[in-house]
């Protein structure tokens, strides 16, 4: 196992009056893990996350990902930091003139190696079938709901096998029973062994991971051990949601 994040004394400040929006967070993502995020609106959950995933910079701080230290690195090596994690946000930005199986393959399409191109059709067809896209991968994203544009979006996050997969918000924009089936993918994925971090707003979204942290005014103020997985779905969103109102969330 081991860490795959560490993250000490991480600071954020925004702009000409130095906002603080992270106050010096310390957080350990175990390799495997599935860590969700809550917290009010503004607390620093986004911002969090983009300092963890080497989208952003933080002020001061030290953050580890995967073995490699990145906070303070150049763009280019951050590009290069980008490309060992997958993103799934909750504005679902796939290329419209692309189907959705050419959209998954996307991040091996730009090889210039042909065996890498077909490599990475083969593996978005294998993503697509356990999404449940296998019959609709020929429709360009016009044509697929949110939801299943959503479980594409998913695909092609684990199209290069990211060290992490980082999740803002993405049910956020879907109706209940597709942001169902896109919470029971996370979790399929993450039961498979894909370390995954979670922002949500969504209780019961957060009742998905193993831990949620609740962040509040840029620091983590608590955390809660979210139950094993052989614990029913219901008792371990009724444990959530007990936590949050201990809270007064
Ligand atoms: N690029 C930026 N420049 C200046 N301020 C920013 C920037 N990005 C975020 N902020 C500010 O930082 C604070 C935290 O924002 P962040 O998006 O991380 O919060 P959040 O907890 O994810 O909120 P929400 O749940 O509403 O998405 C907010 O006050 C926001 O206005």
């Amino acid at each position: 196992m081991g860490a795959v994040i560490e993250a000490s004394s991480v600071v954020k400040r925004y702009g000409s009056r130095e906002a603080t929006v992270l106050d010096g967070v310390d957080l350990v993502v175990e390799r495997g893990e599935f860590v969700t995020i809550m917290g009010s609106s503004g607390a620093g959950k986004s911002t969090f996350l983009y300092c963890l995933s080497g989208v952003d910079q933080p002020t001061s701080g030290r953050v580890v990902l995967d073995g490699t230290r990145i906070d303070g690195l150049g763009e280019r090596s951050l590009t290069a930091v980008r490309r060992r994690v997958g993103f799934v946000f909750q504005q679902i930005n796939l290329l419209p003139h692309l189907s959705l199986r050419e959209n998954v393959a996307l991040p091996g399409l730009n090889s210039r190696r042909v065996s890498d191109r077909r490599r990475a059709l083969r593996r978005a067809d294998e993503l697509l079938a356990k999404v449940g896209l296998a019959d609709a991968m020929g429709r360009p994203p016009s044509q697929a709901s949110g939801g299943e544009q959503q479980r594409a979006a998913i695909a092609r996050a684990l199209l290069t096998d990211p060290v992490v997969l980082f999740a803002d918000e993405p049910t956020g924009a879907l109706h209940s029973s597709a942001g169902r089936t896109v919470l029971d993918l996370l979790e399929q994925a993450n039961a498979e062994g894909q370390t995954t971090v979670m922002v949500t707003h969504d209780p019961r979204a957060a009742a998905r991971g193993d831990r949620v942290i609740y962040l509040r005014d840029g620091r983590i103020v608590a955390q809660l051990d979210a139950g094993a997985r052989d614990v029913p779905l219901a008792d371990r969103e009724a444990k959530v949601a007990r936590w949050l109102q201990e809270m007064g969330w």
